[in-house]
């Protein structure tokens, strides 16, 4: 039986990782993957990962139909054993029940990739729909940490290294930006609540009045 299969976790978590490994696993095996991803850092039509591995992929473009585009490249005489969908979060909902139509109508397997929440813990549209539609949520096992130690489960957007709350759902970035650069930053829950990210925390750490005060 087919599965739609949604692989969540906070952003850094090693998700593109074990897309790359399942589709190397596969395609070892002789079997072949169409493989969807939508504003990979890497660029257009690539599915990569922080660990350096990327591969080419189909590019979802605004209003693409995963399904037809499944039939039409099978009704080519052409192969598609399974799916890989990175940067799920990034899909229309829509696109997600092509995915699950993928599924039910064509029996493929589906496997999507994304960030459940967005940088003010919003769901995003498509992870949302993933949730409703998946047969399996499976979060990453492999922790991202908080700068405390604690699992990281929150993605923060800093500039500056500042955590903001204001701006677009969609702007593509990493964790290891330029310090005045929009960037992100995965958080303990705690310290998303209260807006402290790396930065700040040093920050508050040497601040004069909490230094210890001599007695004399
Ligand atoms: N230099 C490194 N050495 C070992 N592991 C690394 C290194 N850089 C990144 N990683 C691993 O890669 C993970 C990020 O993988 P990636 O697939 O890009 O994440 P995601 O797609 O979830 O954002 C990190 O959590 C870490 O486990
Ligand atoms: C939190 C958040 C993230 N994004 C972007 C930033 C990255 O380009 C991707 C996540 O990629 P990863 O492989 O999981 O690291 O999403 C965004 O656009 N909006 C957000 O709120």
């Amino acid at each position: 039986m087919s599965e739609l299969v949604f692989f969540c976790g906070t952003m850094d978590c090693g998700k593109s990782t074990l897309a790359l490994q399942i589709e190397h696993n596969r395609s070892a095996r002789g079997l072949v993957g169409m493989i969807f991803t939508r504003n990979d850092r890497a660029g257009q039509g690539k599915l990569s990962s922080r660990l350096g591995l990327v591969t080419d992929a189909v590019e979802v473009e605004d209003g693409a139909d995963l399904y037809a585009h499944l039939v039409d490249h099978l009704s080519q005489g052409r192969r598609a054993d399974y799916v890989i969908a990175d940067e799920a979060q990034f899909l229309d909902p829509e696109q997600i029940d092509q995915l699950a139509r993928v599924v039910d109508d064509l029996d493929l397997d589906v496997y999507a990739f994304g960030i459940t929440t967005d940088f003010r813990s919003k769901l995003f549209p498509g992870s949302q729909r993933l949730v409703e539609l998946a047969d399996r949520v499976e979060v990453l096992q492999v922790e991202a940490l908080c700068w405390c130690g604690a699992r990281a489960t929150h993605n923060a957007r800093t500039v500056g290294g500042v955590m903001v709350v204001e701006g677009a759902q969609v702007v593509v970035g990493d964790v290891t930006g330029s310090t005045d650069e929009i960037g992100y930053e995965v958080l303990c829950r705690r310290h998303h609540r209260r807006r402290m990210t790396a930065a700040t925390a040093r920050a508050a750490a040497l601040a004069p009045d909490v230094l210890p005060v001599s007695s004399g």
